[in-house]
């Protein structure tokens, strides 16, 4: 008889940023400012993503297309890459991310693409400790996940090499 493998993921939803801790709300805003400087001339979906390291700085990325669509970078991988070329040694504490329309004000539910999460994954495994991750979700409300795992479960990595 074949078992069932059942896997759990806790989502908590704040349904305004009063329920942010202060270093949310700041990441988030980060985010926020992140994603109206986005390159994004094709799409006009503008993506911000946020990162706070051990230390408390914060860093900032945005989607970047081009002209030869394939060789644009989402938001979360730009920040991602950027953080890791200038800081190759320091835990992320947080990534927080967020989207919206050129043509709109509001932002829209950011849901990180697979290989944004993929990418997530590799520093969540490098650290060897989970990065929570915030995300900006519907009508004004947020997700918090206590971990990039509970975006990707069953994840490839080194450990599969
Ligand atoms: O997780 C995602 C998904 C999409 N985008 C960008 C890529 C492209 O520039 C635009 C439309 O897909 O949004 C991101 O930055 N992050
Ligand atoms: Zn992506």
């Amino acid at each position: 008889m074949a078992s069932e493998l059942n896997i759990h993921i806790c989502i908590d939803v704040l349904d305004s940023a009063e329920e942010l801790t202060q270093q949310e709300r700041d990441a988030m805003s980060l985010a926020q400012a992140a994603a109206n400087d986005a390159y994004a001339p094709y799409s006009n979906f503008l993506v911000g993503a946020a990162l706070v390291l051990e230390d408390g700085t914060l860093f900032k990325g945005s989607n970047q297309e081009n002209a030869a669509y394939p060789s644009g970078l989402c938001a979360e991988r730009t920040a991602l890459f950027a953080m890791s070329a200038h800081h190759p040694n320091k835990k992320i504490m947080l990534i927080a991310v967020t989207a919206r329309r050129r043509s709109e004000q509001h932002f829209l539910p950011a849901m990180p693409c697979g290989a944004c999460r993929q990418v997530m994954a590799e520093y969540e495994h490098k650290q060897g400790e989970s990065i929570p991750v915030l995300l900006q979700g519907p009508e004004g409300k947020f997700y918090r996940l206590r971990s990039v795992s509970d975006l990707l479960p069953f994840q490839f990595n080194r450990e599969h090499l």
